[in-house]
Order: structure tokens, then C-alpha cells, then sequence
């Protein structure tokens, strides 16, 4: 189970892991065995770390993790055998090696959907340990007899300066990824996890950030690599298999996937257990799969969320505590949370842009959409006018969110042609659409649950707002000026769709259905959208909220003249907002008009029995 706490919680829980470690294991007078082992355990961490990047916070895979390791430790040990090159050169050229490899396996795995991710570097884990085998480049990387790696600038292998030097690494990694995570570029890892068409229709490049993703693993890996060469002193290709793959995945199990600091408790226990701990060989594994089966089975949050669990349960219980807790929570709240807020934006008016204030916003013209043989929709026109209220209407299976779908670039036509401001999407990807001011909401609202609220908000400006990746690792120093506008702009739109503010700093999964659905729609409203396509914003809403919604659409059209596409059921919330509206059964067009005009025909009255012109609050499903 993800764990994924709310923004900068994790930063400082991690590092006092990290800290408490590596500044336990300098004070103690370990065993020279533990001691070394515990070494291993730090830089196996680091790798665990990287992959929990990619699993945890991406929703990708990988069985390479090792093969990656072992590329970081072998390329710097023959920069450094065979070039001579000096110590801190061979660590960046290896390092540098291991990421181009990386990016170029990545731009072909990034386009599989998990299970070809899994298949590729499962494949590539095995072509890696053949090739280190194998004697073709025996003269460089010793074959099967392996490869005995220089003293790292005269730190004795296993001694405690070796471990301040892994510990202080495992410290930094620990920061750069907690910053990342909070950043621009970890917002869109998670809503690339929770769905990635959704992501591609919040404007996001999937590919590319699975890429970075996919890197930032790989050159996690290879960091681990080069600190784990040093304390083993010797490097052999079976070190690096499958197996040991599978260990590193275990790491994230036992301590805690989508988490930074349960990788490190993960890879403590994995490491020491079987390496120190438990020395048969025999009894060790089958400890070792005990173990793993009881957190697989009872303990899917792993180590850290259950630490975190009953850290949570002794706030609430232990007023003292609770009281500290918040006020540590304050210090590193954001605005909204409990901080004072920055002021709020202006939003920008769309209408400003020239286009939307006359002409078409969309033109639908002879859409035809198939699933196989299935035609979904067929013959379908639809005229929108730029700065009104557009709602489609029509039995369930009749196309709506068909149509919505192929609008937004997620289904392709079969026949016909579709424009937005003038200009046809053919060919177009959604990231692409999305940049031309299409924006989407689902029926079922596409939150990313492990994000609070504000983070889920600042998802829709992100791509109006571009950052990049080296930017967000170095965090505040770097980003402040844009997370203010980005803080500032998403207060202004849930203000706007009213959610209060008491409840903006709580992970989007504890909202209810009318909140989530709110917060969808500030993401909607926050950037540069011009055509807002709502999918049943109102299914499992009540009447009072179904009003409080229709309110909040009328003064957000208002307000900044966007053009709104609307799909419900419910005909009394569209006499309350639509302008016109569209008809469609069996994915045709049955009628289009004013909502007055179609619905006094006696045809489309017939073929929706309980159309009514109920007041909103008595409204009935078509
Ligand atoms: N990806 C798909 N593959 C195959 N058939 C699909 C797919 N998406 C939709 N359909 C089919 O296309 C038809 C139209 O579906 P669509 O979801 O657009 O209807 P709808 O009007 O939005 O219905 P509802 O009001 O129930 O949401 C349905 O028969 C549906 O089963």
C-alpha cells in the first residue's frame, strides 16, 4: 500500500532516519561484520530509494534495479582500472554512463504499460550480468572472476570514514528525492500513477515523465553502485541478478513503498537480516520469506506506515503530543493549510485571448467513433459558441463520454473532423489539445489521492507553468517564486469552487464525492483552459449540492468566460445552466437547441420519459 504523506512531511521524518542511522552506526563500536554489512545496507538503501521513485511514486516497474547497480560499480571501476582515470572523475563519468543507458533503454520501456516494463528490464537485467559473464570485455570487467575495485581515496573498506562518506550520500539522496517528490515534477509521477490517460489530458507528457522517472531510478542505482564497489572491494556479475533485484524490491515491501524513508528501514532489514543476522544460509532464507510473506499479507504499508499509523493514533490520543504535532505541522504548512495565506491572483480572463469572444469554440463535424465493429458515435455535429454553456444529453450508452473523450484527444475518430477555436485536433495528442485550453473533468473524479488538496490544484497549472527537472531537485531555492504563484492561483480557484480552507492541507482521498468533485474543477479553472468538458459533474451529488454546483458553474462562466461543455442527466441542472444543448441516443444526434426548444419537442419528450421542467431542487434523471 502507498503511503505518499502531504507535501514536506516526509523531508524531515526521512532524514532523521537517515541521520539516526549513520550517526548510530559512527557512535557504537559495532562488530567490524555488522559494521560492514550495515555499510551495504545504506547503499542498497539508496538504489531502494531510486526504485521506489519509479514503483512507489510513478506506478511503473522495474526488475533491472541491480543490473543498473552493477553498471554504476563496473563502468566506474574500469574508468578508473583501465583509463586511470582519478576517483571523482570515473564517479561522474560512471554515474554519467549509467543515465544515458538508461534514458536510452527508458524511450523504448516508457511506452509499454507495466507488464512490458517488467518483461524489458527483467530481459535487460539478464543481458547486463551475461555481458560482466561473459569474456568479450573480460579484459576490462574480468569476466566470471570479476573485477577487484581500488581503495576509495584511502578509506579503509568497512571503516566508519567509509560510512560517514555512504551515510552523508544517503542523506543527500534522501533530500533531493523528498524535494523532487514535492515538486512540479513528483505531482505529475503521482497523477502519471493514479491514471495515465487522465494525466495526458491534464496536459501531462507521460512518456517524458516516465523517462525522468525512469533515470532518476537508474542513476540512483548507480550512485548505490559506486558505494557499494568501494566497501565490497571486489565486484562479481552474480552479485547483480535477478535475485538480487527482487531483494531491492523486497526493500520497498518490507519498509514502506511511496514512502522515502521506509526504502531505508526496508533495506536495514532485508540486508542485516539475512546478512548478519542470519548467516545459514538456509535457515536465512527461509526467514527471509517469512518475513516478506508477513508484510505482503499484514503489513502492505510496511514498516514506515506503521510507524507512521501509530504516530497518528498516539497524536489524536495524547493531547500533549497532538498540540506538538500541529505545531510542528504549522511550521511546515503551506498557505491554506495553517499558515497565512499569500495573497490571491487574479486569475487570468480567458476572454482576453480574442478567440472566445465570438466565433465557435468547437466544431464537431461527421464524428464517427468505433470500438471494432461497434460504432459508438455516428454523423455526430455539434456546434459550440465560444463563451456559452453547452450541455449533451441523452440515455445511458448514447456516447457522451464518448464524444468528451474524443474531444479531449483520449479516443481517435473513425471518421469526421473536430476544431477548437478554429483549428482540427487531428493527429493532435491530448498533452497537445490541453495546451490549447481544452480541459477535463471525469464521473469519476480523477484526484490523485495521495496529494492534498492544493498540491491536486496546482496539478492543472503545472503544465502553463513550466519548471524542469533540475529546478525541482534543488527545491525552495530554486522554485519558490513559482510554488508562490502556484499556491496563490490554486487558493483562488478552491475558493472559487468553495472548498473550505480548513480543508485543503488533507490528502484528496478523505474528501467526499461533492468535495472531490469540487477540487477537479478548481484544477479545471486554475490555468490556461478556455473549453472546460464537465462529465457528469452532478452524478452522486444531492440537491442542495448539485444547486451549490450549478451556482459555482454559473459564476466561474461568468467570471471569466470560459466555454463550458457539460454531460448530465439531470435537466433541471441544465435549464439552470445550458444555454443550448445536444441530444444524443445510439451515438446519434436526436436534437439541438436552447434547452426551452428540444425539450418541448414531443419526440425527444418521448423518447427521455421524466423529462420535466421541475425546478432544480426536484430535478430528475433522464
Ligand atoms: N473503450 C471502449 N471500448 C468499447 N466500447 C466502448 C468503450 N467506451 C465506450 N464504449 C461503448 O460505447 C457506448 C457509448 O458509451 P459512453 O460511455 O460514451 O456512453 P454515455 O452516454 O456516456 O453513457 P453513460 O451515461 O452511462 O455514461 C456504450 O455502448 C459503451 O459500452
Amino acid at each position: 500500500m502507498i503511503i505518499g504523506d502531504a507535501k514536506n512531511r516526509t523531508l524531515v521524518p526521512s532524514v532523521a532516519i537517515a541521520g539516526v542511522v549513520t550517526v548510530a552506526g559512527l557512535a557504537l563500536p559495532l562488530d567490524p561484520a555488522l559494521q560492514y554489512t550495515l555499510i551495504g545496507a545504506l547503499a542498497w538503501a539508496i538504489a531502494a530509494i531510486g526504485l521506489d521513485v519509479l514503483v512507489g511514486f510513478t506506478g511503473q516497474v522495474s526488475f533491472g534495479q541491480a543490473a543498473f547497480v552493477a553498471i554504476g560499480a563496473y563502468a566506474t571501476s574500469a574508468f578508473r582500472l583501465s583509463m586511470g582515470l582519478p576517483l571523482v572523475l570515473a564517479v561522474v563519468l560512471g554515474v554519467g554512463v549509467t543515465g544515458v543507458i538508461a534514458l536510452a533503454l527508458g524511450s523504448v520501456v516508457v511506452r509499454y504499460r507495466i507488464f512490458g516494463i517488467a518483461t524489458a528490464t527483467l530481459f535487460f537485467g539478464y543481458v547486463v550480468v551475461t555481458v560482466l559473464t561473459g569474456d568479450t570485455f573480460s579484459t576490462v570487467f574480468g569476466g566470471a572472476n570479476g573485477l577487484a575495485v581500488p581503495e576509495f581515496a584511502g578509506l579503509e573498506a568497512g571503516g566508519k570514514g567509509y560510512l560517514a562518506v555512504t551515510g552523508v550520500v544517503l542523506i543527500l539522496v534522501v533530500v533531493a528525492t523528498c524535494l523532487l517528490n514535492d515538486s512540479q515534477t513528483g505531482r505529475a509521477f503521482r497523477m502519471v500513477k493514479t491514471n495515465e490517460a487522465v494525466a495526458a489530458s491534464a496536459g501531462i507528457r507521460v512518456r517524458q515523465v516516465k523517462m525522468i522517472s525512469f533515470a532518476y531510478c537508474c542513476v540512483l542505482a548507480a550512485i548505490a553502485g559506486v558505494l557499494y564497489s568501494g566497501v565490497v572491494g571486489y565486484l562479481s556479475p552474480e552479485g547483480f541478478g535477478i535475485k538480487q533485484s527482487v531483494n531491492i524490491f523486497a526493500m520497498l515491501v518490507v519498509g514502506g513503498a511511496g514512502t522515502v524513508g521506509g526504502p531505508i528501514l526496508g533495506a536495514l532489514l532485508v540486508t542485516i537480516l539475512p546478512g548478519y543476522l542470519l548467516r545459514d544460509g538456509h535457515v536465512s532464507a527461509v526467514v527471509f520469506a517469512a518475513v516478506l510473506l508477513v508484510f505482503l499479507i499484514l503489513l502492505p504499508e510496511g514498516i514506515y506506515g506503521l510507524v507512521h499509523r501509530w504516530a497518528t493514533v498516539l497524536g489524536r490520543t495524547v493531547p500533549g503530543l497532538s498540540a506538538a504535532a500541529l505545531r510542528s505541522r504549522s511550521r511546515w504548512a503551506t498557505a491554506g493549510r495553517a499558515g497565512p495565506r499569500p495573497p490571491a491572483e487574479t486569475p487570468p480572463d480567458r476572454r482576453s485571448s480574442g478567440s472566445d469572444t465570438g466565433g465557435l469554440a468547437l466544431e464537431v463535424d461527421g464524428l464517427q467513433v468505433r470500438f471494432g465493429d461497434f460504432v459508438a458515435l455516428s454523423q455526430v455535429d455539434v456546434r459550440i459558441e465560444s463563451g456559452s454553456v453547452h450541455a449533451i444529453v441523452g440515455p445511458n450508452g448514447a456516447g457522451k463520454t464518448t464524444l468528451l473523450n474524443t474531444v479531449c484527444g483520449l479516443y481517435l475518430p473513425s471518421q469526421g473532423d473536430i476544431r477548437i477555436f478554429g483549428s482540427s485536433i487531428r493527429g493532435v495528442k491530448p498533452h497537445r489539445i490541453r495546451d490549447r485550453g481544452v480541459v477535463r473533468t471525469f464521473q469519476t473524479p480523477a484526484i490523485v489521492p495521495d496529494l492534498d488538496v492544493v498540491a491536486n490544484v496546482k496539478l492543472g497549472l503545472d503544465t502553463d507553468l513550466k519548471g524542469s527537472l533540475w529546478t525541482d531537485l534543488l527545491g525552495p531555492l530554486a522554485t519558490g517564486g513559482r510554488e508562490r504563484v502556484l499556491e496563490s492561483r490554486a487558493q483562488w480557484a478552491l475558493d472559487a469552487v468553495g472548498i473550505a480552507a480548513r480543508r485543503r492541507g488533507m490528502l484528496a482521498r478523505n474528501l467526499d464525492l461533492s468535495e472531490q468533485k469540487r477540487v477537479e474543477l478548481a484544477r479545471g479553472l486554475v490555468g490556461q483552459g478556455r473549453l472546460l468538458l464537465l462529465d457528469e459533474p452532478t452524478a452522486g451529488l444531492s440537491a442542495d449540492e448539485m444547486q451549490a454546483l450549478a451556482q459555482t458553474l454559473r459564476q466561474v462562466h461568468r467570471d471569466f468566460g470560459l466555454t463550458i461543455m457539460v454531460v448530465s442527466h439531470h435537466i433541471g441542472f441544465i435549464r439552470d445552466i445550458a444555454d443550448a444543448m445536444t441530444v444524443l441516443d445510439y451515438g446519434r444526434v436526436v436534437g439541438t437547441g436552447t434547452p426551452d426548444d428540444v425539450l418541448a419537442r414531443a419526440d425527444i419528450a418521448a423518447t427521455f420519459m421524466g423529462v420535466e421542467t421541475a425546478p432544480l431542487a426536484e430535478a430528475e434523471d433522464l
